[in-house]
């Protein structure tokens, strides 16, 4: 495996607190999880046990896997159980969403998305901000099951052409349709940055 001046050991994956309708969705959470475990690497996530937080999380603790749940209080009765959040080594209860999404970044060494909803949404664009503002360079990917990000991606490209997104160069999350390729890819990113043509239509820059 090559140097890598970024060490990477620990993965935050946002996703849907639901499953969705495609049966792909969930089965890509699993694998991811599964990923991260046996490539040594730490989940970093909100801590639910539902939908496809659920899935990933327990495809990482399934392998033998670490995990880091960050949840806030008023979160756990929707989200998890108290016995499933039992489950990770590694639990933190936060006073708010604020202080979970801070709690998450600052724990975490690279960005993965994978389907979900308006909380997955805000959470990834969140961190693209703090990357066009120069705040982070830490990896950031969208998993791009059967294309559910493509409306995500078709917007931004939008927003880039019409002028909005002034520091594109920091604004470049890497598109992967095979979630096998995440973790891979998020360890040698070095390199993927620099060959994405010989990766063909799997791994694409935005
Ligand atoms: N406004 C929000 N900021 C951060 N995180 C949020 C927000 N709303 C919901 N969330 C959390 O995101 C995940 C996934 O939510 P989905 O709506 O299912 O994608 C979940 O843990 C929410 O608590």
């Amino acid at each position: 495996m090559t140097e890598n001046k970024f060490p990477i050991r620990s993965v935050c994956v946002y996703c849907g607190s639901q499953p969705g309708r495609d049966p792909a969705y969930i089965e890509a959470g699993r694998a991811l999880g599964r990923s991260i475990a046996t490539h040594g690497m730490r989940l970093v996530y909100g801590g639910g046990t539902k939908g496809i937080m659920g899935a990933v999380a327990s495809g990482v603790l399934s392998n033998g896997g670490k995990v880091t749940g960050i949840i806030p209080e008023f979160l756990i009765d929707m989200e998890a159980t108290r016995h499933s959040l039992g489950q990770l080594d590694d639990l933190i209860i936060t006073p708010d969403m604020h202080a979970r999404k801070h709690a998450m970044f600052e724990r975490a060494d690279a960005f993965v998305t994978l389907p979900g909803g308006i909380g997955t949404l805000e959470e990834i664009v969140e961190i693209m901000t703090w990357a066009q503002l120069g705040r982070h360079e830490k990896p950031m990917v969208f998993v791009n099951v059967n294309g559910f990000w493509d409306p995500m991606l078709e917007l931004i490209r939008h927003m880039r052409d019409q002028g909005f997104i002034h520091t594109g160069h920091r604004v470049q999350p890497l598109v992967i349709a095979d979630v096998e390729e995440v973790v891979p890819t998020i360890l040698d990113r070095l390199d993927a940055a620099a060959n994405t043509g010989g990766a063909g239509e799997v791994i694409s820059k935005l």
